[in-house]
């Protein structure tokens, strides 16, 4: 099948692990996108791991639910994600355990869905990067297809340093432009004395700019580390390039 990027602009929305954040940073997102009056879509290839309703004994699955919201649930759930699985593991494992396969081809179709409907894109990930998506191919492999900017969200606390570097050069290995890491506190449980200094140190080793640090239970719009002002998420899909710390 031939493969050309979207004629949209949009963030793909990556982790350095999975419970890192990617829902709750790309619902932040998508939320400040809908207030800013731009129409915005959600999407993510393939989600893995349901809930089961005590009353009902219906399925769901939280990221679905959550990124639906956050667009004012205009579209239905399967827009929104095509293939889920029930397991809690990496979808092709969650797949196979159900008798299934990850449609390929779907992955991407689900993507172009979007193109004549919104504005603005948001494709949330799965995992961290280097996650299994389909039976040959890792979650940097799609990104590698979709070419949007890549914004690499962390959890806060230490092993961020190494996590996020490794994370940012395997996304840069396969020539993809990183936009910017999003350090997000995701659990006071596991806060430590590194979290003031993890956005510093981070932009010791890398030029991709460490662009919010998201305190634990933050509900408003996202603000950027250094100046404290809302970011622009189009001009920085846009033109992540101006958004490069210069060295
Ligand atoms: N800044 C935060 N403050 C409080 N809770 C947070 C914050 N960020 C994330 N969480 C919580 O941490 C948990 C994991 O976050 P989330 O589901 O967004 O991770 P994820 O990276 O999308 O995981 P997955 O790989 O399953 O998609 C969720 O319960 C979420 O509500
Ligand atoms: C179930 C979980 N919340 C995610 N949907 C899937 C994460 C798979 C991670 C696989 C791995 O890298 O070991
Ligand atoms: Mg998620």
């Amino acid at each position: 099948m031939d493969v050309f990027p979207l004629y949209m602009p949009g963030l793909m929305i990556l982790g350095t692990d999975t419970d890192v954040g990617k829902t709750y940073i790309s619902t932040a997102i998508a939320r400040q996108l809908m207030s800013e009056g731009i129409a915005t879509g959600a999407y993510k290839p393939a989600c893995s791991g349901s809930i089961q309703d005590g009353d009902s004994g219906d399925y769901y699955w939280n990221d679905i639910e959550l990124l639906s919201e956050s667009i004012n649930q205009t579209f239905p759930s399967e827009r929104i994600c095509p293939q889920k699985f029930h397991a809690p593991l990496a979808p092709p494992v969650a797949a196979r355990k159900e008798g299934r396969q990850i449609d390929h081809d779907l992955l991407w179709q689900g993507a172009l869905w979007w193109q004549d409907q919104v504005e603005f894109l948001i494709v949330e990930g799965v995992g961290g990067v280097l996650c299994p998506l389909t039976e040959n191919t890792l979650v940097v492999d799609f990104a590698a297809e979709l070419k949007f900017p890549v914004l690499v969200v962390a959890r806060a606390g230490l092993g961020t340093i190494n996590h996020s570097l490794l994370t940012v050069e395997a996304l840069q290995n396969r020539g993809l432009c990183v936009a910017g890491i999003i350090l997000n506190d995701v659990d006071p449980e596991l806060s430590d004395e590194s979290r003031s200094s993890n956005a510093e140190q981070i932009q010791q080793w890398t030029t991709v700019p460490v662009l919010s640090f998201v305190p634990f239970e933050w509900q408003s719009n996202l603000l950027h580390h250094q100046t404290q002002d809302r970011i622009d998420w189009v001009q920085l899909a846009l033109h992540p390039s101006r958004f490069v710390i210069k060295e």
